[in-house]
Formats: C-alpha cells, structure tokens, sequence
C-alpha cells in the first residue's frame, strides 16, 4: 500500500537536535519525538482541554453549511485574522501556556510564529481531511509547527503529483512535526477517522500568517 521509502534520514545538523527528518523527496519535514515529556504532555493536554475556546465551525459544501468533524480555535497576535476552510478567524489572545509551547518549538525551528490553530479530535470520528496548508496569507514557504497532545492518531502524508508517494506516521502525545521548505507544494497530509479511537487529542499547529 505504501512506497518502501525508508521512513528516516539521520538529523543533517547539530541544530536540528533530536529531530528525524522523514525521508520524504519535495519535502522538509521533521519529527521531534518526545519534545515534551509525559508528565507536561499530561499537564499541557488538561489545561488546553478545559480552557481553550473551541469552537464548532461550520463549512460550505457543495451549497450546505456542514459542521467541520473537529473542534478548532485560533489564537495569535491581535490583527492577524486568518481564513480556513472558508472560515475568517479573528484570534483569541495569546495565553502563558501557549506561548511557553510557541518559545521552545521557535527556538528549534528558527522562525517566528504569530498564530496558532487548535484542533480538538474529541475522538476517533474526528478528522482532518486531506490538504495543503498553502493559503496565500502563509507565504511561500510556510514553516508549520505541529505539537499533539492526547491520542495518538495516524498522520498520512501523500505526494500531489506522484500518487503513489505515501507515508504515515504516529502523532504521540508530546511531539512537535516540523514542515517547512516545499512541503506545502507537494504533498497533502490528513489525520483518517480511528475506530479504534475514544479519547480525545488536542493539536496546535503553530503558523506565521503575513
Ligand atoms: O491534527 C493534525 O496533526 C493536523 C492538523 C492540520 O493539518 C491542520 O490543522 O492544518
Ligand atoms: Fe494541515
């Protein structure tokens, strides 16, 4: 079912810590495993999950307005509203806890963020489908920063033009998914439905809108 790409690459620099960088051509894409450890993995989740205001959005689908399979919300820096899934986001204002998570994943990624989305999986039926995050308001190149909490889901990464370039991975609790470079250009990724799946997982992907 999936091409026998290897699934790492050794880390290419010293900077790049403990990352893996997942043998992906097209892409720059780097997994830092235990970035947080259980027991603030476990603290993180607890305080996101009761204090986070999530949302229901809703979506237009072929003429119907359908609620999105996932509860979502979008902090940041004042002024920098944000439009996904033909949804307009103004930001909730930064919390510590969020900025304490936005400090230690700028200080491996490099780059600055002023926004973050929040997507509450509440359990398996939740889902993300199958998308770039290549809106214009991202730039070029967009460094996306992706922090879990909670359940572990399958994250599936696909080529656009090669269709039979796949790869999945775990998304564990406490690790931080760096995409950057020409990822968004080709390839897609999505969090499937779970079945299996009953607890609830929190994901922030940390965002620099212009
Ligand atoms: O939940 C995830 O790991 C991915 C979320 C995602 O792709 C997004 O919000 O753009
Ligand atoms: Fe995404």
């Amino acid at each position: 079912m999936y091409t026998q790409l290897s699934l790492w690459e050794e880390p290419k620099a010293e900077s790049q810590k403990h990352g893996q960088q997942l043998s992906l051509p097209d892409a720059e894409v780097i997994m830092y495993r235990d970035f947080f450890n259980n027991n603030e993995s476990n603290e993180i989740f607890a305080e996101l999950y009761g204090t986070i205001n999530w949302k229901q959005e809703v979506t237009l689908l072929f003429g119907k307005q359908v609620a999105i399979p996932r509860l979502t919300a979008w902090y940041g820096d004042a002024g920098k509203s944000y439009t996904y899934s033909n949804i307009k986001m103004e930001p909730n204002l930064w919390t510590p806890t969020l900025i304490t998570i936005k400090s230690k994943i700028e200080a491996i990624a490099g780059t600055v963020f002023n926004s973050v989305l929040l997507n509450l999986y509440r359990d398996g039926k939740d889902s993300v489908a199958w998308h770039s995050d290549d809106e214009s308001e991202l730039g070029e190149n967009p460094a996306i920063g992706s922090v879990s909490f909670g359940a572990t889901r399958r994250f599936m990464l696909r080529h656009k033009y090669q269709k039979e370039m796949k790869l999945e991975i775990q998304l564990t609790p406490g690790s931080f998914l760096l995409m950057k470079g020409q990822t968004q250009h080709f390839w897609q990724h999505q969090i499937p439905k779970a079945a299996k799946v009953t607890e609830p997982r929190i994901n922030l992907t940390f965002r620099k809108v212009r």
